[in-house]
């Protein structure tokens, strides 16, 4: 039996399987997989769907391990074992607004594809907000007057910049993460200890 790796697709999925192939694993039935979403390797079966949808597939068992974003993890709290902290994927979470606009006193309303990261990051601060779910360019709703500001993942800035909006709080810093089924831990520990031990010892010391 093959340990299953779910990966999220996308960027995670590009920059996994550059660091996976430096531990100097197989991955070359992945490279010309087209629109396969299930491939096998000489030593895993792997899988490819959106980030939540990662964490859905690991919490049920259908894969032993997962490769997703912590402010997946971080939103949907899912039922799985944390594992380790990946070098790659790393980005921050922000509240942004537009540049030259006052912040109004007003009970604000914030964009974002992140509502439970939103509420819990204005709840801390003490102060009641109207989250409006976005799923993506969220960029857009303070441009178009849907919300006051967003809170939204950045990286280099460049979204941010492009569309007229300026950071006015930092508050994560987040990287992908390797989660793991609970019972597949102890079930397969033989099986998953091997690649465990390969994902840690390619993790540079902090
Ligand atoms: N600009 C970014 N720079 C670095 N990491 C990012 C960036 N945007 C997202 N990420 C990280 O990569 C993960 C996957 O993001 P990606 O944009 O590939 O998919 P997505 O945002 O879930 O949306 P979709 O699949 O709908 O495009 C995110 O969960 C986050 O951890
Ligand atoms: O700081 P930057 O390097 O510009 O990256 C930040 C952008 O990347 C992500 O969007 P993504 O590309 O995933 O598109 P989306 O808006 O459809 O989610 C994020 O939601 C920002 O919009």
């Amino acid at each position: 039996m093959k340990p299953c790796i779910a990966l999220t697709k996308g960027r995670l999925e590009k920059q996994f399987l550059e660091f996976f192939q430096s531990l100097e694993y197989d991955i070359s039935p992945l490279l010309n997989k087209g629109r396969k979403l299930r491939v096998e390797t000489e030593d895993f079966q792997f899988v490819f769907a959106k980030g939540v949808d990662v964490t859905t597939y690991v919490e049920h068992g259908i894969a032993d391990l997962g490769i997703v974003g912590e402010d997946i993890l971080a939103e949907f709290q899912p039922n799985v074992y944390n594992l380790l902290p990946l070098p790659f994927g790393k980005c921050r979470m922000a509240l942004a607004a537009e540049a030259g606009i006052d912040w109004p006193e007003r009970k604000r309303t914030i964009a974002s594809k992140y509502p439970n990261i939103t509420k819990e990051f204005f709840r801390r601060k003490g102060e009641s907000v109207d989250v409006v779910k976005l799923e993506g360019s969220v960029e857009l709703a303070p441009i178009l007057g849907l919300a006051d500001g967003i809170v939204d993942i950045v990286e280099t800035g460049t979204t941010l910049k492009e569309n007229g909006l300026v950071i006015k709080e930092e508050f994560h810093q987040y990287s992908a993460r390797c989660i793991a089924n609970r019972s597949s831990l102890i079930l397969k520990k033989d099986l998953l200890a091997p690649v465990v031990e390969a994902l840690q010892k390619g993790v540079p010391i902090q």
